[in-house]
């Protein structure tokens, strides 16, 4: 049986693909997303430089898997950020930057960008290859100050692409989307499931009959 390898140390992609029937085998892939975003120059647009950083992650990942793993496998990179004034925007890492991102988007809207790369791999060798990005509309609430800072304290807006979550605390901030969901929170899946198509995999194929609903 073919087996979805998930390029990413992201738990939100993870969570994604285990409620949609698959538990992915798990295999993080290190890569410096600073050095492949310069080498892609500063003319990049926003979709080239996070499907570019997609496969970089889906590539890097390849030649580590066992070789029980890589006889027949699909690797899945991704990367989000949020495009917003022109700029891509990653984790804030930061309190005081993810408090200035607040500001600057709250009661606008900006887009997430999720980069998506996925190499077919067969007796351990890549056989094909297939990437590209979803773009969500994201309108913005206005938290209150109070609200804003209880958020920050909560650490979520520190580790995700935009400073937000759809599906976690932030989701309280979210007036609406335009788009698919399951591509903000790190995975698009009916994306994966046309770049699957697209390397002559059907997604049925790969789901378990009992999804996990948790
Ligand atoms: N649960 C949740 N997580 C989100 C949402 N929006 C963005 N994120 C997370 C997903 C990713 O873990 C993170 C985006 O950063 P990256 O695309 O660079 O992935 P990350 O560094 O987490 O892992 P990776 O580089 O794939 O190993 O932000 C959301 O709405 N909900």
């Amino acid at each position: 049986m073919t087996r979805l390898v998930l390029a990413s140390a992201s738990p939100a992609r993870r969570t994604v693909l285990r409620k949609a029937g698959i538990e992915p085998y798990v295999h993080v892939s290190g890569v410096d997303e600073d050095a492949v975003q310069a080498t892609l120059g500063p003319r990049a647009t926003p979709h080239h430089v996070v499907t570019e950083l997609a496969r970089a992650k889906a590539a890097a990942v390849v030649p580590a898997l066992p070789a029980d793993i890589v006889a027949d496998a699909v690797v899945i990179g991704c990367d989000s950020m949020l495009l917003l004034d022109g700029e891509l925007q990653g984790k804030p890492h930061t309190a005081d930057v993810a408090r200035a991102r607040w500001r600057s988007m709250a009661g606008r809207s900006g887009t997430l960008l999720t980069g998506h790369c996925v190499i077919r791999v067969h007796d351990g060798r890549p056989v094909g290859e297939s990437s590209a990005d979803s773009a969500t509309v994201v309108h913005f609430g206005t938290p209150s100050g109070d609200d804003l800072e209880a958020y920050l304290d909560s650490g979520e807006p520190m580790q995700v692409a935009g400073a937000f979550t759809l599906d976690g605390l932030g989701g309280w901030f979210i007036d609406r989307i335009e788009g698919d969901p399951s591509s903000v929170i790190g995975i698009g899946l009916p994306l994966v499931r046309r770049l699957l198509g697209d390397v002559g995999v059907g997604i049925a194929e790969l789901w378990t009959a009992s999804p996990d609903p948790a």
